[in-house]
């Protein structure tokens, strides 16, 4: 035998022995230990009909091979088809909460709307897709993953009508409101269905895919903000309108898209659910999936024993409880990490570096959602080689580290604001409170007021703190900075900002945020959440988790103002970096590792205790990965196991 195939052998032994020690400790591990035999039994005959050699020169060659094998004839192409359908509901979330921002600019002049109006416009949206969020649950469990989806793709499209044509502001309320019901639904779903349609090797990566969809949409709807921003009348229209399309290709799409195999025999759909299986993997490996999945339900159902509604069966089961917490936990520690602020508040930051231009602000967001999103494939590309729960947990030390910038930026920014050096005398007689200011610092806090300045060399002269034009931020309401007033008088207009020369930190943060968040904890919650809750428990627990996410991004976005003025812009950026770091702490001590495993094993990993630190590759999901990789080599049975023990 050669050197490498005796390692193999080995290490085969090593980690079988391993997860026989495992199997004393864990009450499912008899059958994981069965499981992991018929996959490597499966495997073996996969390559065998392939007529692959038994044992190639180099360990590496054989890996190789075996590889692109096995995932040629396990994944068929039909597989991509149903994730990227499913996936445009993710573009819809993003497109439809991204567009608003641009959306609103032209609609607040057309349609005269308050400030007042203007916050319901955005946040009913995010309400209603909490509550439909948590309504999803009880939608998946009884309709199936299949019509929530058509059903969530019909609101997006009514929506999108609605607030197309929309002749006053109670309409467009309305609209926004079917939207952020199709939102809600369409963010608990489709991670689910994509998750149970998808083989494990590929899950992480296919419903990572959702999230890269997610922050598309927001780029796209940043573009299409810049390219109607141009329109003087209805830009608004096409801008809502537009979303119409994907909506409608989604519609058509899953009307010939199949429901969730596991859903389907859990609905004991038996013959539906194996057409399906058969269709998603290709013939040879459906059986053992299918009694697998068949199994495990069984097994879950006597295991969540008691009656009554799932979401007390979960509590009261522990396994299911801690995989719940763990859940919510991920979704509220995305938004406490301020990524909503953050990308809200980009303008402003890009602004503060030196942009003096509202147009091209606007397209500077749309680099911002650029940067998210291509940070987000960075994710997809790295979920399955590093895994979950190194990739959640460097992206959030990352995260929490660009925060402590960001908010360094803002400190120095504030600790050397320029002062007011001119107060200029109100034509209006108003007695603006902006004129009492004497630091710009105390001027950008103040939502009513901004600081027009001239530069003279690298210096800030003439300075003044003055009211802003209630109809458009981009200019004062009188004076030297009022749009036509700004050149010819050489002056300069900061709004919510104090141009000094620390800002570049502030840009620097911003973009280590994105950086960082995008490719980990901006997917990863979803991803997660979408395998952590056994068959019984997993619309609802996506429900809660996914409501969770919601709720917490209303609270976030809404107070952010208030916390500002009432912390400083760094005072609120330290908090954020505060809540990311307890979350770091929560993802350390609690998220276990996913990768690899198949959704009916993952239930074990909670089974224990809650902290699975150090769980992160248990050895019999390393046995599982390594049989099913090199597995052709040996043909081991249980008896070999117990010899080796
Ligand atoms: O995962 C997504 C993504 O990171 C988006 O950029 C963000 O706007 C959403 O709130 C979040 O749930």
């Amino acid at each position: 035998m050669s050197r490498k195939a005796s390692d193999n052998v080995e290490y085969t032994l090593r980690s079988l022995s391993n997860l026989m020690g495992e199997k004393k400790r864990r009450k499912h591990d008899e059958g994981a230990g069965e499981r992991s035999l018929i996959a490597a039994d499966s495997y073996t005959s996969i390559n065998s009909q392939a007529g692959a050699t038994a044992a190639p020169s180099s360990g590496e060659e054989l890996e190789r091979a075996a590889r692109r094998q096995f995932q040629q004839d396990v994944t068929p192409a039909f597989v991509y088809v149903v994730s990227v359908f499913s996936a445009l509901g993710g573009f819809l979330f993003g497109y439809d909460t991204g567009v608003v921002s641009g959306a609103m600019l032209l609609l607040k002049k057309d349609l005269n709307l308050s400030a007042l109006w203007q916050e319901l416009l955005v946040s009913s949206t995010v309400g209603a897709a909490a509550l439909s969020a948590l309504a999803g649950g009880v939608l998946n469990g009884v309709l199936g993953r299949r019509p929530c989806i058509l059903l969530a793709s019909l609101f997006f499209t009514a929506g999108a009508v609605v607030l197309a044509a929309a002749r006053d502001k109670e309409t467009l309320l309305g609209g926004r409101v079917v939207v952020g019901l199709g939102i809600g639904i369409a963010s608990m779903t489709v991670p689910v269905y994509i998750a149970e349609a998808a083989p494990p090797h590929l899950r992480g990566r296919l419903v990572t895919i959702n999230t890269l969809f997610i922050t598309g949409g927001q780029f796209f709807a940043a573009v299409v903000d810049g390219a109607f921003s141009y329109l003087s009348r209805d830009g608004w229209r096409y801008m809502f309108g537009l979303s119409a399309i994907p909506a409608i290709l989604q519609f058509l799409g899953f009307l010939f898209l199949p429901e969730s195999p596991r859903w389907l025999i859990q609905k004991g759909q038996t013959q539906k659910a194996r057409r399906v299986l058969s269709q998603i993997r290709g013939v040879q490996t459906i059986d053992e999936e299918y009694d697998s999945i068949k199994n495990s339900i069984d097994e879950e159902e006597k295991d969540a024993g008691a009656g009554g509604p799932v979401i007390y069966r979960m509590l009261i089961y522990p396994p299911t409880r801690r995989a719940l917490i763990v859940g919510c936990g991920l979704q509220m520690f995305q938004q406490l990490a301020g990524i909503n602020t953050v990308m809200y508040y980009s303008a402003t930051i890009l602004q503060m570096s030196g942009v003096d231009d509202d147009r091209l602000a606007i397209w500077l967001s749309a680099i911002t959602a650029f940067t998210n999103f291509s940070f987000t494939l960075v994710g997809v590309w790295l979920v399955e080689k590093v895994g979950r729960r190194k990739l959640t947990l460097g992206s959030l030390t990352g995260t929490t580290l660009a925060l402590i910038v960001l908010a360094l930026g803002f400190l120095l920014s504030a600790q050397v604001s320029p002062p007011v050096t001119f107060t200029p005398t109100d034509p209006t007689s108003q007695n603006s409170t902006c004129l009492k200011y004497s630091f710009c610092n105390g001027c950008m806090l103040d939502p009513s007021c901004g600081f027009c300045y001239k530069i003279n060399g690298s210096n800030i002269v003439d300075s003044s703190c003055i009211p802003v034009d209630p109809k458009t931020t981009a200019q004062s309401a009188w004076g030297r900075c009022t749009n036509e007033t700004k050149s010819k008088s050489g002056s300069y207009w900061a709004y919510n900002y104090c141009p000094t020369s620390y800002s570049w930190t502030a840009l620097i943060g911003l973009i280590l945020y994105l950086i960082f968040f995008a490719p980990g904890m901006g997917p990863m919650p979803w991803t997660v959440n979408s395998e952590i809750y056994p068959l019984w428990a997993r619309s609802t627990g996506n429900a809660c988790s996914s409501g969770v996410n919601w709720i917490f991004n209303v609270v976030i976005s809404l107070t952010f103002l208030h916390t500002a003025e009432y912390l400083t812009y760094y005072g609120a950026f330290f908090l954020y970096a505060g809540f990311a770091s307890v979350g770091l702490l929560f993802v350390y001590g609690c998220l276990p590792e996913t990768k690899g495993k198949k959704l009916e094993e993952i239930e074990s990993l909670f089974e224990n205790r809650l902290c699975t630190c150090g769980a992160s590759e248990s050895d019999e999901g390393r046995y599982i990965e390594y049989i099913r990789v090199k597995g052709s080599n040996y043909h081991l049975s249980d008896n070999d196991a117990s010899d080796v023990e």
